[in-house]
């Protein structure tokens, strides 16, 4: 009788399995693991054996299910489970390798498919095993040295799949940030486009938002906060992460989390941290949750007219400044955060939350928004000038409609007179830099003003060095190059490796230079 209704319990978990209906699929699960566990006692031994693999199965199906439904936990549970009554189940080493690669633990998932292909089952599935293992080892790879190749999907026009990322953390650390609360630091030099880290969304929602209409926003914006409450619910590793991020208020109150949690062959203690409230959850993401930047996205052609919101965890301890030092590129649902200029040893690193061609008052209505006030070196050194009689003739000329080589050629002659040096022009420059573009791509205002104001490579160096590469000085660099002048004034090479490494300061060191060049190139045309 008993193995009657196993078979048929057995029968039914399979076609529910079959035909994808999860929730069902585990209500028939836990009735058949019920049923086995209340026979296993007392069992001649052909049945218990029989039962006992029944079970095995039932766990294994149950399982999938979780997986499934990514609930994370649970499914690792259940796969534990079948384990421990079969360690060498094949089914069940297949799901919980794919389970620990989705969670980053490449090693600890290659261990998995190297045991499932031992076992005779894996005959017909071994391009599907050995693909899995080389997953794991490309990924391990990737989050040991952080070499990133985007090389051949730039070259393809971005056609095919998005290049698979693993996860990578380079010598960092979180500590208290004298920005506010805490901050990641560099722990060693890194040249500009050094990859700092590459990490995948908690969570991410996007979606075609006609003109960006707020309606539309918000719609994405729930979806979104659903879907991190249901990471947050069904993963105790998302759980604990999530729950060190900063609420906004009292920073300097929270505690330093240390980096090794963040890496992801690290064993997080289950129960850590048991619930998260929902509350909690949406004040957590009005701080951390970041938009994907538009901008690289246009030029690397990817998701192109779509708004996407998301959380990635490690960028989230990340301080705005109106000077940084790191970008952000979205690749899929990874970011890569590069260097967009020199870092130093200890230095903090640092995003511009906003476009950092904006000037002062405007910055500060922004971060108004933002409910902080930025002290960085650019901002401070802007309020020492802003109250200069110069500075409000050129603000008031800008609004005004005054002619932008005017607006240029005014605000470079008041910096010689303030004696300014280094960074300084860097700064004032960013803040106008719509004026030197604009100033810079027209003939016409060239002729007119083009001897009484700097050169053009001149301008593009200060500002990326005083805030960081960015494609539209990229695009004012370039320009020229593509019909045979030099956007530099030296020789055509010179430009190029010029050029390469403002690209470097966008993109990271993510590509050959064959890539960057097409990239360039698109940049020109
Ligand atoms: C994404 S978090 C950055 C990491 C945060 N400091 C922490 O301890 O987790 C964003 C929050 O950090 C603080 N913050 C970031 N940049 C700041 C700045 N330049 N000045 C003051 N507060 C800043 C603000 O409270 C902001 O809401």
């Amino acid at each position: 009788m008993t193995e009657d209704q196993i078979q048929q319990l057995r029968s039914r978990a399979t076609e529910l399995l079959i035909r994808e209906e999860w929730n069902e699929s585990i209500q028939i699960c836990t009735q058949l693991i019920s049923l086995c566990e209340s026979q296993i006692e007392d069992l001649n031994s052909e049945l218990f054996f029989k039962i006992r693999k029944a079970l095995a199965l039932a766990y294994s199906n149950r399982a999938e299910s979780w997986a499934k439904l990514k609930n994370v936990d649970l499914a690792l549970s259940d796969c534990d489970s079948a384990l421990a009554i079969e360690n060498t189940h094949f089914k069940t080493l297949m799901c919980k390798g794919k389970i620990l690669l989705g969670l980053h633990k490449y090693r600890l998932a290659s261990d998995c498919f190297k045991l499932g292909l031992l076992e005779s089952q894996a005959n017909g599935n071994a391009e599907e095993i050995n693909g899995c293992l080389e997953k794991c080892k490309r990924l391990d790879l990737l989050s040991k040295s952080g070499v990133i190749d985007l090389s051949s999907w730039v070259l393809s026009g971005f056609k095919g799949r998005i290049p698979e990322l693993g996860e990578y953390i380079s010598p960092v650390e979180i500590s208290r940030s004298e920005i506010s609360g805490r901050g990641l630091f560099a722990v060693k030099n890194v040249e500009v486009g050094g990859v700092m880290l590459v990490t995948k969304a908690v969570a991410v929602a996007r979606g075609v938002v006609p003109e960006l209409s707020e309606n539309g926003q918000l719609v994405i914006w729930s979806s979104f906060v659903e879907k991190v409450m249901k990471c947050v619910e069904n993963c105790s590793q998302v759980r604990c992460l999530v729950s060190f991020l900063s609420p906004g208020e009292d920073e300097d109150e929270l505690e330093v989390p240390d980096i090794d949690m963040h890496r992801h062959e690290s064993e997080l203690s289950q129960s850590a941290i048991t619930s998260v409230e929902k509350s909690k959850i949406l004040s957590l993401l009005d701080v951390n949750s970041m938009v994907e930047s538009v901008a690289p996205a246009k030029v690397l052609g990817t998701n192109g007219g779509l708004y996407g919101v998301g959380l990635w965890v490690l960028p989230s301890y990340i301080n705005h400044s109106c000077c940084p030092n790191v970008r952000r590129l979205h690749v899929g649902d990874h970011v890569i955060v590069a260097a967009s200029r020199d870092i130093k040893a200890g230095e903090e690193l640092t995003f511009a939350y906003f476009d950092v061609f904006t000037p002062l008052p405007k910055r500060r209505m922004m971060l108004g928004a933002w409910g902080f006030e930025c002290r960085c070196r650019r901002c401070q050194f802007e309020e020492g000038i802003a109250s200069k009689m110069e500075m409000s003739e050129i603000e008031i000329g800008l609004e005004r409609g005054l002619e932008s080589g005017n607006v240029v050629f005014k605000l470079e002659e008041s910096m010689k007179k303030w004696n300014l040096r280094g960074k300084e022009k860097g700064f004032c420059r960013a803040s106008f830099w719509s004026a030197y573009a604009g100033t810079y791509g027209c003939e016409r205002m060239m002729r007119k003003w083009g001897r009484l104001i700097p050169p053009k490579e001149v301008v593009v160096e200060s500002v990326a060095d005083a805030v960081g590469g960015d494609e539209r000085i990229l695009a004012v660099a370039v320009e020229g190059m593509k019909s045979g002048g030099t956007a530099y004034g030296g020789a055509a090479m010179v430009d190029l490796e010029r050029a390469f490494k403002l690209g470097r300061g966008i993109f990271g060191k993510t590509m050959k230079k064959q890539a960057m060049k097409s990239l360039l190139s698109r940049a020109w045309s």
